[in-house]
């Protein structure tokens, strides 16, 4: 049995990952910060302290903080997991055999730390040094030849733990395809999680951690839209049923653009009957609930669309789903939502950190009794993505 774990989306916060933004982020350019899934430049060492406020707010309650990169750097103190973390990062098609050999070769020579700085912060054709052949005399200097992964900050969507399990995910965005090598390397070779059963894979449909919300024990929400796909749902669901860790998956059609790129960018919960949520979804939003076919032959039973509230009420077996809008008005809901006002992460049932920016979807939270743990958010938020996409729980106190 893992001693790692979650059930719901509200159970006391033991252990989350996170990443504190380092030098990838330096990598953003107003010519590239589109392609890699930024609407701004962040200011690299205010986002490093709002990110440490932000880790020093969990740990004030008990929770312990790990770091993706420092977990990266000790699993690769393993030689195989070092060679494998080089061969998948060369793998693309860009590189060529020539460069590819340099590269590993270059790789191999580097210290953990400084690998874990290669893996995450990318190369770019101009920092290598030697190895000159056709490649990378053609290639622009300022391409990379190993690409950065500014969006490792989000740690909710490149890993999602379902009771006892881990789901390494499958991102559809190219400038995040690789950041689920990492996860699954860390939860397959580092020591604290060896032996840790895994579900999905990054080689399966997309599936984004962003989408996935633990409703209630046996309960999950899955949105299906820019991010996940159907099929990503339909194998998720199977899989979840066959390892007896869900009894209903919801799957919910959510709008293809950014605003809404996942799930959690509407709603999440921050009670076991409470959900913020944007009211301009609010009233569109269905779910299909699917549960395992009786024959248990792994065929998925679907119902018909039904209202999300309702859907998951009946799900979770409680009689009203209670929702918190964002905002007061129209236009200030539009504003916060897209500044993660609905993005809470919950710590316990009613507490919640969220940014502090989202005055009015706060004081919303407040008036319905949840404890608003405010945390600075202006550099951070450039990314899209709020203290719930910024954390991955690894335990949770379970609610069954
Ligand atoms: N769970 C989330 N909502 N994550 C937000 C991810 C934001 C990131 N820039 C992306 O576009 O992928």
């Amino acid at each position: 049995m893992s001693i790692h774990g979650a059930d719901s989306e509200v159970g006391r916060l033991e252990t989350v990952l996170l990443h504190r933004p380092g030098n990838e982020l330096k990598r953003l350019t107003p010519r590239n910060n589109d392609k890699l899934l930024f609407d701004g430049i962040p200011w690299v060492a205010r986002a490093q302290e709002e990110h440490d406020g932000f880790a020093q707010a969990l740990r004030d309650r008990g929770v312990e903080v790990l770091y993706l990169t420092e977990l990266l750097t000790e699993t690769l103190a393993n030689p195989d997991a070092r060679n494998h973390a080089i061969t998948t990062a060369l793998a693309g098609l860009h590189l060529g055999d020539t460069l590819r050999g340099y590269l590993a070769r270059f790789l191999r020579d580097a210290a953990p730390e400084e690998l874990t700085g290669y893996l995450t912060a990318g190369i770019r054709n101009d920092e290598v040094r030697g190895g000159f052949g056709l490649v990378t005399s053609l290639l622009a200097s300022d391409d990379f030849l190993i690409d950065p992964l500014p969006n490792l900050l989000f740690t909710r969507d490149s890993s999602v733990w379902v009771r006892d399990r881990v789901a390494v995910t499958s991102l559809a965005m190219p400038a995040r395809s690789r950041e689920t090598q990492l996860t699954e390397l860390i939860y397959t070779e580092h020591p604290r999680f060896r032996g840790t059963r895994k579900i999905h894979g990054w080689q399966h449909e997309h599936v984004e951690g962003g989408d996935v919300l633990l409703m209630a024990p046996g309960v999950i929400a899955v949105g299906v839209g820019e991010r996940t796909t159907p099929a990503g749902v339909e194998r998720f669901a199977r899989q979840v049923f066959h390892e007896g860790l869900a009894h209903t998956v919801l799957a919910v059609p959510i709008a293809q653009e950014r605003a809404t790129m996942h799930l959690d960018t509407v709603c999440t919960m921050v009670d076991v009957d409470k959900i913020v949520m944007y009211p301009a979804v609010a009233d569109t939003l269905t779910a299909y609930a699917v549960t395992p076919d009786r024959d248990g032959d792994g065929a998925l039973s679907v119902a018909g669309a039904e209202p999300f509230l309702v859907a998951a009420a009946k799900a979770m077996e409680i009689d009203t789903l209670h929702q918190i809008d964002t905002g007061l008005d129209p236009v200030t809901a539009e504003r916060e939502q897209w500044d993660d006002g609905n993005n809470t992460l919950a710590i316990a049932p009613r507490v919640a950190v969220a940014y502090e920016r989202n005055v009015e979807t706060n004081a919303r939270l407040e008036e319905s009794g949840i404890e608003v743990v405010r945390i600075a958010g202006s550099e951070l938020g450039s990314g899209r993505g709020g203290p719930r996409c910024m954390s991955c729980p690894v335990v949770r106190t379970p609610l069954t």
